[in-house]
């Protein structure tokens, strides 16, 4: 559905985008990630043809942004990461507003907003002022604001940012909600486990170059892999080190204080297994847990060198 293609943009000297690519297929809910200034929201503007790339391409749904921007603005919905002012404005009228923009007949308006209002959880703020909602229903009047026209794509620039976690919850079950509807779905924050609970893929970008790609159930099987277990003993704390060693499962033993802290490949069932095996084995375990490995640690390691 998207294909970016060694996209290159510079502000006079500062180059924003140096040479970024990647291709985002149709009903994915694609997360970009990166700390402010990488080149998100830049990347995002030159596909919502608000902006134009120094070099490079951009394609959406086929079309070349630059070259059929047209074609492009209906296929996408953008929500851009600043809201603006809107004097005496209701949520329905604002919606009318950008209906009318879009060029949708006044009859099929009346049809569609409250069908929005109802998908983004404002129903109940319909006549109520634009300027008078929480930071929360603003972002949510926002993204029906970007689904008038009823696009094949959403572009949403940070919109998590800000909320407090239940509107978090409640964008990302909107979000649910238009995935199943098929819309394909690019989302950025600098926050990858935010992003890793909505979306299918993530790319991480850093300093205009896309560092990280790859698919997020892949890296949270790749992190049960890499669970680290802590048991508490006691006593005969280097007895059960050394019989730790001798498992396959187990990696990496160490110890701290009465804690073994060690590295496990194994599954549900070995995991059960082994602490049955330490109890048979008369080893006064006290305290059995287990962690997982760092997101974005395993992510970059999983994933890295994508776009050099
Ligand atoms: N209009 C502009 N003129 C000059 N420099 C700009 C302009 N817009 C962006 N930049 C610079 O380009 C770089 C990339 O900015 P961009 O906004 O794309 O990053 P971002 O990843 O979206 O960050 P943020 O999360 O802060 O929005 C930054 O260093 C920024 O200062």
């Amino acid at each position: 559905m998207i294909q970016i293609q060694n996209l290159r943009k510079r502000y006079g000297k500062m180059e924003a985008l140096k040479g970024l690519s990647l291709e985002i297929e149709k009903g994915t809910v694609f997360g970009f990630v990166g700390p402010n200034g990488a080149g998100k929201s830049t990347t995002m503007s030159i596909l919502a043809t608000l902006l134009e790339p120094t070099s490079g391409k951009a394609y959406v749904g086929g079309y070349e942004v630059t070259k059929h921007p047209k074609e492009v603005r209906k296929l996408i919905g953008y929500m851009p990461d600043f809201f603006g002012v809107y004097d005496n404005l209701t949520a329905e009228e604002y919606l009318d507003f950008y209906g009318a923009n879009y060029d949708i007949p006044a009859a099929e308006r009346k049809q569609i907003i409250p069908q929005l209002l109802e998908l983004v959880n404002l129903s109940h703020k319909r006549d109520a002022y634009v300027d008078s909602l929480s930071r929360g229903m603003k972002q949510r009047l926002g993204l029906a604001r970007s689904l008038v026209h009823n696009p094949e794509v959403l572009i949403l620039d940070e919109p998590a940012s800000g909320l407090d976690p239940r509107a978090r919850i409640e964008l990302r079950e909107i979000l649910k909600e238009l995935r199943d509807m098929g819309k394909t779905i690019i989302i950025s924050s600098h926050i990858l486990p935010e992003l890793a609970e909505m979306c299918d893929v993530i790319g991480i970008v850093e300093e205009g170059n896309l560092v990280a790609f790859g698919r997020v159930d892949e890296i949270y099987s790749r992190m049960q892999e890499q669970r680290i277990l802590r048991i508490r003993l006691l006593d005969q704390v280097e007895e059960a080190m050394t019989h730790l060693h001798t498992l396959p499962v187990v990696t990496n033993v160490t110890r701290e204080g009465n804690w073994v802290v060690a590295g496990f490949s194994g599954n549900d069932e070995q995991q059960v297994e082994l602490l049955r095996e330490l109890a048979v084995a008369g080893f006064p375990v006290a305290a059995f847990n287990e962690t997982v490995g760092d997101l974005e640690e395993i992510f970059l390691e999983i994933t890295k060198g994508v776009g050099s």
